[in-house]
């Protein structure tokens, strides 16, 4: 979508016009149009900015644009688009008297907008070395709501018609083709003077009617229609408008005023044509393009496929100063009125055909592609690295979970080995000994009471055996509260839980003789450097084992990621196997419809060459039959000869 271009352009003063049209002192007043880079604002000499009277547009021109100026900035960006296949109009709008045929037509020092483009176009033709170019010209007008072709004086009242191939086309206007501009000058000049102008009070020359100069540009790429390259066929409209009038104004009566009114009806229609389509989309409802011959000729060009720019005259004088606000105000909805241009491209038949069959050669080799099959290879490699990395997976868990046993052995001897330690150190210190509050920690029973100051000491596993157990050999099994404080100094237990622990039985290994089954007598010390030794080296096991888990878990880790990664991978490759799958099917299907159409085309040429040789056939007998005839005809003619 693009925006419509709009630009004001205000003429210079004309003083003898508006002395002419409103000569009373009484109606000056010291209002006047102040002009900036793109705004326009109403000012009060002496009160400043009018409230409601600012507007912005595009481009502002001032009495100083010059023709050249205003199509540079306005028109010569189309001429490169018309050129290159979209369609594009320009059109003057504003009151009578305001410049719009001097905009579009110009004059012999400042040749207008007409001229320019025509010349532009013919330079951009010649400049596109690539394609071949055939322009053709038409040039109409409306007047009184009557289309009359402009370049004949033959064909007038023209239709309106509308077809699916055309779209919107005037019947019967004559286009004829041009190779240089100086033929489009001769037409335009043939078109002028045919074209309705009259005198009013402000204007000497006024345009009653409506005009459209077309220039229609068809194009192909050079040496190659045959090859399935489209041909562009774009059309450009330069459409000089008749200005509004206020009838007490131009002085206008009889004719005249039969054709103000009908300027003044289209132009209202083009106003409401502009005011639905600056709505925006939900208000915006019917366009009423078919309320004048006016609006359904630049339909295209109005919300349509087409770029076009407005150049909206105005004239300085504070005597038109309604009608200038009325011309801003259809300049300022024209702004928001959006089209959307499109390169105009139709085939011939012969390029139609070269190019489906291009189509379907294109379909072919799509199907017979080895895109389908490599994919479906990436597939099956996936699979196969997620089978693998599966099983590696597994085989970690069971390492995993081997390790994991092996460390509880080892926690376990480990605890083992700590209570034989402990045993052995309880046998050689007193109850003043236990001072460090982690070997204090080390020996709570579960069901130890906390007091404050004192601990708790658990009973050894080895309180069966005389030499270590802290308790009195003649205590047994059970203890007497007092009894048990005295010894620990302070240590309290559960005495029940005391009572209930079940004694342990000595090591058979640490403390008899494995050949007499013996108790024997090991060294305490060399005991205790035995297990603490055993108890080490268990440590480094445990830490060993820690750090095997650790590292196998990382492991386990970055498969699980591995494995994650190569599972979102397989499903968009599944994905997209469907999708090509579906590809692959619709393709199918085209080439199927592709196939029908030659087999019907082919039935066609047959039915043609059969009705061909029937034809032949029937010219061959009567060309037999004349020369029968002939030769019968020459020796009657010989035999009447004297
Ligand atoms: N920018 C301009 N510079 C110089 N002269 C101008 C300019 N614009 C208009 N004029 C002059 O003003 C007069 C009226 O201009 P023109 O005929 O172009 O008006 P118009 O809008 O086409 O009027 P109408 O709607 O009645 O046909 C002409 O004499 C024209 O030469």
């Amino acid at each position: 979508m693009e925006k419509i271009s709009v630009a004001v352009r205000f003429r210079p003063p004309n003083p003898a016009a508006a002395a002419a049209a409103d000569p009373s002192p009484a109606v000056a007043g010291d209002r006047e149009w102040r002009i900036d880079d793109t705004r326009v604002t109403l000012l009060h000499r002496s009160a400043g900015p009018v409230p409601g009277a600012s507007f912005a547009f595009d481009h502002v021109f001032d009495r100083a644009a010059t023709n050249e100026r205003v199509y540079g900035t306005v028109v010569r960006d189309l001429i490169g688009a018309v050129v290159d296949g979209f369609n594009a109009t320009a059109f003057a709008y504003g009151q009578t008297s305001s410049g719009k045929t001097f905009t579009m037509n110009g004059s012999d020092a400042d040749p207008g907008i007409i001229p320019r483009a025509v010349r532009d176009v013919f330079d951009a033709v010649g400049q596109t070395d690539d394609r071949e170019f055939l322009v053709r010209v038409s040039y109409m007008e409306i007047y009184n709501e009557d289309i009359n072709d402009l370049l004949t004086i033959e064909d007038q009242k023209l239709q309106i018609k509308e077809s699916l191939e055309r779209g919107v086309y005037v019947a019967g206007l004559r286009e004829e083709i041009v190779n240089n501009s100086e033929q489009v000058f001769e037409l335009l000049q043939l078109g002028e003077a045919n074209r309705h102008f009259g005198e009013t009070n402000m204007n000497a020359r006024s345009s009653r009617s409506h005009t459209i100069f077309r220039m229609v540009i068809e194009s192909s790429a050079k040496n190659q229609i045959d090859n399935g390259d489209p041909i562009r066929v774009s059309v450009l409209n330069l459409v000089d408008l008749a200005g509004s009038e206020r009838n007490h104004k131009t002085g206008t009566e009889g004719v005249r005023l039969n054709e103000a009114g009908h300027i003044n009806k289209s132009l209202l229609m083009l106003g409401n044509v502009i005011n639905k389509l600056s709505e925006n989309g939900k208000q915006r409802g019917h366009i009423p393009y078919r309320d004048s011959k006016l609006t359904r000729i630049l339909q295209p060009a109005l919300g349509g496929n087409a770029k076009t720019s407005i150049i909206c005259t105005a004239a300085p004088e504070e005597m038109h100063i309604e009608e200038t606000r009325g011309t801003l105000k259809f300049a300022s909805r024209a702004k928001c009125v959006s089209n959307c241009a499109q390169v105009n491209e139709i085939l011939t038949d012969a390029a139609l055909l070269k190019r489906q069959k291009r189509e379907i050669e294109e379909l072919r080799k799509k199907l017979q592609g080895s895109h389908s099959e490599g994919l479906e290879q990436v597939v099956l490699k996936l699979r196969n690295d997620m089978h693998k990395s599966e099983l590696e997976r597994d085989r970690l868990a069971m390492e995993l979970e081997e390790e994991r046993k092996l460390r509880m052995s080892l926690e376990h001897h480990l605890i083992e080995q700590q209570k034989k330690l402990d045993g052995l150190d309880n046998t050689g210190m007193s109850g003043d000994q236990f001072t460090d509050s982690t070997q204090l920690d080390s020996l709570k029973t579960p069901d130890s009471k906390y007091i404050p100051d004192g601990f708790v000491a658990r009973r050894s596993r080895y309180s069966n055996d005389v030499e270590f157990s802290p308790i009195p050999e003649n205590l047994g099994t059970t203890a007497d509260e007092d009894l048990w404080t005295r010894l620990n100094k302070g240590c309290v237990t559960d005495l029940d839980m005391l009572e209930m622990t079940p004694g342990l039985k000595r090591e058979a290994s640490l403390l008899e003789d494995a050949t007499s089954g013996a108790p024997l007598e090991e060294p305490t010390d060399a005991r205790c450097q035995r297990l603490e030794k055993e108890c080490n080296s268990d440590r480094q096991q445990l830490e060993e084992s820690n750090m095997r888990c650790a590292a196998l878990e990382k492991e386990r880790d970055l498969l699980r990621d591995e494995n994650k990664s190569l599972q979102q991978e397989l499903s968009d490759s599944k994905r997209e196997a469907n999708r090509l799958v579906a590809e692959k099917q619709e393709l199918a299907g085209q080439l199927d419809t592709e196939r029908q159409k030659m087999e019907e085309l082919k039935q066609d040429i047959q039915v043609v060459t059969q009705a061909f040789l029937q034809r032949e056939g029937h010219l061959t007998s009567l060309y037999a039959k004349s020369k029968a005839i002939m030769e019968n005809c020459k020796p009657s003619q010989f035999a009447t000869q004297p």
